[in-house]
């Protein structure tokens, strides 16, 4: 059984007890966009993740305070906060979101693997503003289903993808926000070449390409700017930095002016 085998199956149990829970809609005040927010950005921009372990590091910051991390990541300036929430293989939870919703102003991506609407009813009402479609995770049927399903929430999507088949499926339904995972979902090795590879293949002029996993060093981020990414999401880097100013002004680099030769 592969690891997404068995994520998937994780993933339906929840989903059964989801549908018997009773969802509780807070009203929390409206955040910019993530688009807005790193749209005509002149520096790279980060999603900054929450991420007490991993299936691939094992334990990364598990006595981390979300809420303490979140707040140092939005005065850093960070353009969305994700914050990973399965429970069995991240050590994550909705409480988490929930509490760095209740600190934060800026937007929130909900990190699961989604595979039902409930999930995305409660990921919004846990304060979510972005939730994640992993393409790999979902048939083409699925995929359309939720991503009309999250928009229609007004909520953005960030649609993953690990190779050029699942780019393919989907560039389908025109996303705005695409992120290349340059972390194998079988094996977990990182391969920045992902992001070279893939982004030289979408056209999509105004696309949101995002550069997910394995970014460590400014050289990291340049390659991953020179492939055109305008986003990069780091999550054990900043989980281990001691000092998270220091790490973001690291990799906050200069973007390059679109259309400047
Ligand atoms: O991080 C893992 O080990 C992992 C394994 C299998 C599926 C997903 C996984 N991580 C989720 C992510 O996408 C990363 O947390 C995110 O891109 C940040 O990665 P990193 O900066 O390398 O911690």
């Amino acid at each position: 059984m592969t690891f997404l085998d068995k994520i998937l199956t994780e993933k339906a149990k929840e989903v059964a007890k989801l549908k018997t829970k009773t969802i509780e809609q807070k009203n929390y005040s409206p955040v910019s966009t993530f688009k807005s927010r790193v749209k005509g950005a002149a520096h790279m921009n980060i999603i900054a993740e929450i991420k007490r372990s991993s299936p691939s590091k094992g334990a990364i910051h598990m006595t981390v305070d979300p809420v303490k991390q979140a707040k140092q990541y939005e005065q850093a300036g960070a353009a969305a906060i994700s914050v990973l929430t399965d429970e069995p293989f991240f050590n994550g939870s909705m409480d988490d979101l929930r509490a760095v919703r209740e600190a934060v102003a800026i937007p929130i991506l909900c990190k699961d693997f989604i595979i039902d609407p409930v999930q995305i009813d409660h990921a919004k009402a846990a304060g979510a503003n972005i939730i994640l479609l992993i393409v790999a995770a979902l048939s083409k049927e699925q995929f359309t289903e939720l991503y009309n399903y999250a928009t229609n929430l007004d909520l953005e999507v960030l649609c993953e993808v690990h190779n050029e088949e699942e780019l393919k499926s989907a560039l389908e339904v025109d996303p705005e926000i695409i992120g290349i995972n340059n972390r194998n979902l079988k094996t977990f090795e990182v391969d920045l070449g992902t992001t070279d590879k893939l982004a030289s293949i979408i056209t999509k002029q105004d696309a949101i390409l995002i550069s997910e996993s394995g970014m460590k060093t400014k050289e990291d981020v340049i390659r991953a700017a020179d492939a055109g990414a305008n986003v990069i999401l780091v999550g054990e880097t900043l989980m281990r930095s001691d000092n998270v100013n220091e790490t973001f002004k690291q990799l906050q680099i200069p973007l390059p002016v679109k259309g400047a030769k």
